[in-house]
């Protein structure tokens, strides 16, 4: 068995994770397998540390000047934003003695050179009645956003004892270590800087137990569904009766439905967007903090790359490219996507097996067939390449836009008409506005749960790739071939329908991201929030005191008005509108019970002071 150094009961000086700085701690107890001390420090915080980061006293030079507080927590109270994870940084302008300053900072500087590299796991903490509820409880106050305010605002979240204190954490070493690279400082400027250095003690989620989506048979079923109910959908949309209690037709023979020419022209299409991804313009900004702390960079570029298709796409037709092939060849294309998603599956669940186990999806459970569906690896990349940000807005996003431009030109070929008609514009007009404001506004996407939470696998993957470009544009599709006039009151009334929901949906996503990006922005001076001891707080006045997903509201009338323009006669083209009410009210109970283990009691305020979910005095 290997030797212990230290003794139980023994004071020693230990190290603060992620900083040089070694602190008094009293020896709890030692595990031998894991090779770790438990310890304590003068503040109660109880860590877990290697050997090699516990040294006895005597190795230590007692300092003369008192200034250095030998509880981390008491100099957490730095009012540094820097992303030093440091707890025992001193303040600026904090009065040490040359040498102890000296010192500090040529370990500060190996610090930021080579990072202590941890996993903060929480030691089990029980519901209620115990450190918990301190963590997870609220300040009993609920304030206007005003400057009085943000001055307790940024104390709590600079100087978060109370919440932290109560926090035990265990660390583990990683695997790997991560070389601090400093942003070019063009970049630096443009990096949101996240206010909270709590956020970058994060604890890690542990694999989940508590499955969505109806587990391991409910990931496995709907993996099988959704290629059913894609082919299904496509068929019937091709129907002269595309009624869903008329029986579709037989599904074509493999060989009819495989065509080597249209995945040639799928996996071009993948890899021209993959190119456009990789263009150093765009700015470069960071996502929100991993559980160790680190920030991905992500480039901004999908605007760029909107245009430069816009322009590739402009120039083909110009030079007479049939883009009637995309039509007639509507199911091969599908076929191609699906398969390719498969295999894109296949190749991140693989990849995922090398992983560390803290770039795991904190959605991941450990069960193969659930991960495969869920995304076991939280942020699979080649290099700098991000997989799941790319898919998220590229060729699906784009390529959806092109299938409606597609399905726009095949309406006039079809039908003979010399322009398309005003139903086909309208649908056209409608999706490419809320696919260019999402590549406009592409830095939100990095703090949705997709990006955030989710793993990259089977289901963002196929959603990405397959169900976006053709389930979403199933009502330009179905306007090809079963034309419908309409009146130019109506159209008027779906146009402010349209607009009604762009502005709640645009308003609401515009207003919260503001608000977590910095929180004392004066436009948001006059909503209130409430505080929550993770040192964010909650807005609860404005959109978000309206429902709790205005977001979501906005969408789901986007969505109607998407399927109005084709008119009453059949269910199929308002499929979309179906289908997105069950993801959103299944996407809001997701997020529900993920904000109420993170805010605990702030949220459970939130709630009663918000009680609608989605629908205004429905839901
Ligand atoms: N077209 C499509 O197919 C789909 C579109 N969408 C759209 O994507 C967008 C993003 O959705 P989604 O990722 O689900 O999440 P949201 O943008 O709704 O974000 C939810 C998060 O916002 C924060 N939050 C919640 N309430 C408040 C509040 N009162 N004040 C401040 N912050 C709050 C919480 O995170 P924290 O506190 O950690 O910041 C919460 O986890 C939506 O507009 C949605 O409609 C989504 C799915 C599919
Ligand atoms: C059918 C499966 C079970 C689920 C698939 C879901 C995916 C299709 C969606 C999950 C979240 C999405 C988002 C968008 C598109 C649909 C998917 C991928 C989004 C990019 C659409 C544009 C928005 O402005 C947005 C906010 C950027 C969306 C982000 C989430």
């Amino acid at each position: 068995m290997p030797s212990r150094k230290f003794a139980e009961g023994e004071v020693v000086r230990g190290r603060w994770p992620g900083s040089s700085l070694y602190y008094e701690v009293e020896i709890l107890s030692h595990d031998s397998k894991s090779q770790l001390y438990t310890v304590k420090y003068k503040d109660g915080t109880e860590l877990e540390l290697k050997e090699s980061d516990v040294k006895p006293l005597k190795s230590f030079k007692q300092r003369k000047s008192g200034s250095t507080s030998s509880s981390p927590s008491r100099r957490r109270g730095s009012r540094s934003r820097s992303r030093s994870r440091s707890p025992g940084r001193a303040p600026k302008g904090s009065r040490r003695s040359a040498s102890a300053s000296h010192q500090a900072d040529i370990k500060e500087k190996e610090a930021r050179r080579e990072i202590l590299q941890v996993k903060l796991t929480p030691l089990v903490l029980k519901p209620f009645g115990n450190s918990i509820n301190v963590y997870n409880g609220e300040p009993e106050h609920m304030e206007r956003n005003d400057i009085s305010h943000k001055t307790k605002q940024e104390r709590i979240i600079l100087s978060p004892e109370g919440s932290y204190t109560a926090t035990q954490y265990s660390l583990r070493p990683r695997r790997e270590e991560v070389k601090v690279k400093e942003v070019e400082s063009k970049e630096q400027k443009l990096v949101p800087r996240g206010p909270a250095p709590l956020e970058t003690f994060q604890v890690t989620t542990p694999q989940r137990k508590d499955l969505e989506f109806g587990g391991v048979p409910g990931a496995f079923l709907i993996m099988l569904g959704l290629p059913a109910t894609l082919f299904l959908l496509l068929l019937q949309c091709r129907q002269k009766d595309p009624s869903l209690l008329t029986f579709p037709p037989p599904l074509p023979a493999l060989d009819q439905l495989w065509e080597t020419r249209v995945c040639g022209i799928y996996l071009l299409w993948f890899f021209v967007q993959a190119l456009f991804y990789l263009l150093p313009i765009g700015k470069v900004v960071e996502g929100t903090p991993l559980v160790d702390g680190r920030r991905l960079k992500y480039r901004l570029n999908g605007f760029y790359a909107f245009v430069l298709t816009s322009a590739a796409v402009g120039a083909s037709l110009f030079w007479g490219m049939e883009l009637h092939y995309v039509y007639t060849h509507f199911l091969q294309f599908a076929l191609a996507a699906v398969l390719f998603s498969v295999l894109l599956s296949v190749y991140l669940y693989a990849h995922s097996l090398k992983a560390p186990r803290d770039e795991l999806s904190p959605a991941s459970s450990g069960n193969a067939v659930y991960d495969f569906f869920i995304g076991r690896e939280l942020n699979p990349r080649i290099g700098a390449f991000d997989l799941k940000y790319f898919c998220e807005l590229r060729p699906g996003l784009i390529g959806w836009v092109v299938v409606n431009l597609v399905m726009l030109l095949a309406e006039m070929k079809v039908q003979e008409r010399d322009v398309p008609s005003l139903a086909m514009v309208l649908v056209n007009s409608f999706q490419l506005l809320y696919v260019v404001d999402a590549l406009w506004n592409e830095e939100a996407l990095l703090t949705t749960m997709d990006i955030v939470h989710d793993g990259f696998g089977f289901m963002l993957a196929f959603g990405d790739l397959v169900w976006v470009p053709f389930t979403y544009s199933l009502q330009a599709f179905y306007l090809v071939s079963h034309p419908h006039d309409l009146s130019w009151p109506f159209a008027s009334f779906i146009i402010a329908l349209k607009l009604c929901g762009y502005v709640i949906f645009r308003c609401a996503n515009s207003q919260k991201n503001a608000f977590r990006k910095n929180p004392s922005d004066p436009k948001l001076a006059h909503l209130k929030t409430i505080h929550t001891s993770t040192g964010k707080s909650l807005l609860v006045s404005g959109w978000w005191g309206f429902v709790r997903h205005p977001n979501y509201l906005g969408d789901l009338i986007m969505a109607l008005a998407w399927s109005l323009p084709c008119g009453f006669n059949h269910v199929l083209p308002y499929f979309y509108v179906i289908y997105f009410t069950m993801l959103l009210v299944h996407r809001e109970a997701r997020d529900e019970h993920q904000c109420k283990r993170k805010y605990g009691l702030a949220w459970e305020k939130y709630c009663q002071r918000v009680p609608y979910r989605i629908f205004p005095y429905v839901y």
